[in-house]
């Protein structure tokens, strides 16, 4: 199996403003030597009028930190007041985009179909989504959560080939595991990212599940980080809560990597 490099996100959410963005990621930089970046790749998700920025930041500074931003307009340009397009990020330079969270499901009512458009549009663009699914706990105790992923990785995916999945960084984030302190257990994680990875195999073949990175998000900390990415299909993370804080998100990715231990 191709060797795929762990990656941690931080999604600050709506946290942040610029001048609190770069000192953040100077305090990451600062405690991350360049030896970690080997092992681990770095990103942070500001809102989106930290970007510049942080471009700005990252482009002075050479810093191996790399960024995103936390959604995409599915369309180019046009009369859509307060969307953001794709060349738009692209021309900020950035890595990531988060694609389908759960938190723009339910407050900005995106649909499968919504989510598949935008992950149409970053991909169209180069900016690599990372698609988010997960179920909340109702269908987890009624133990429909393997079918409900299943089901949004159909809809999310519907369209693409194997040359633009193989782009794609896919994120389970069980919705009841989100800023609430409880975790799914590595076991409960790895389930749900192996699932994932035996669908791309399934579907996109073998070569293609290889190489996407599947991440776990909800409630994931220095103090949990280790455990869930020792299992077999779990590439990384997506850190809400605790990538606002440069000592526990800079040990984190430490961590990651393996360590040392900034
Ligand atoms: O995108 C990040 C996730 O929603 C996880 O957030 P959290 O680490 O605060 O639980």
């Amino acid at each position: 199996m191709a060797a795929r490099l762990p990656l941690i996100a931080g999604n600050w959410k709506m946290n942040l403003n610029h001048l609190e963005a770069i000192g953040l990621v100077q305090k990451i930089a600062f405690s991350l030597p360049e030896k970690y970046f080997a092992k681990v790749e770095v990103a942070v998700l500001p809102p989106f009028v930290d970007i510049r920025s942080i471009q700005t930041l990252v482009d002075g500074d050479k810093l191996l930190i790399k960024y995103g931003a936390q959604d995409i307009s599915q369309h180019d340009s046009g009369a859509y007041t307060g969307e953001v397009s794709g060349p738009m990020l692209k021309k900020l330079a950035c890595h990531y985009v988060v694609v389908g969270h759960s938190e723009r499901r339910e407050y900005h009512g995106e649909t499968d179909a919504i989510v598949n458009a935008k992950v149409k549009a970053a991909l169209k663009h180069e900016v690599t989504p990372i698609f988010c699914f997960g179920e909340k706990l109702e269908t987890r105790e009624a133990k429909g959560h393997l079918e409900l992923v299943r089901q949004q990785l159909e809809a999310g995916l519907k369209g693409f080939t194997a040359e633009q999945v193989a782009r794609i960084v896919f994120a389970y984030e069980p919705v009841w595991a989100i800023g609430t302190g409880r975790t799914a257990s590595s076991a409960d994680a790895q389930e749900v990212c192996s699932l994932v990875r035996s669908f791309v195999a399934e579907k996109y073949g073998e070569e293609t599940a290889a190489v996407v990175r599947v991440l776990y998000g909800g409630s994931v900390k220095s103090s949990n980080i280790s455990e869930l990415i020792a299992q077999k299909d779990i590439d990384g993370a997506l850190v809400g809560g605790a990538s606002l804080q440069a000592d526990e998100f800079s040990k984190l990715c430490a961590l990651a990597a393996g360590g040392p231990l900034p």
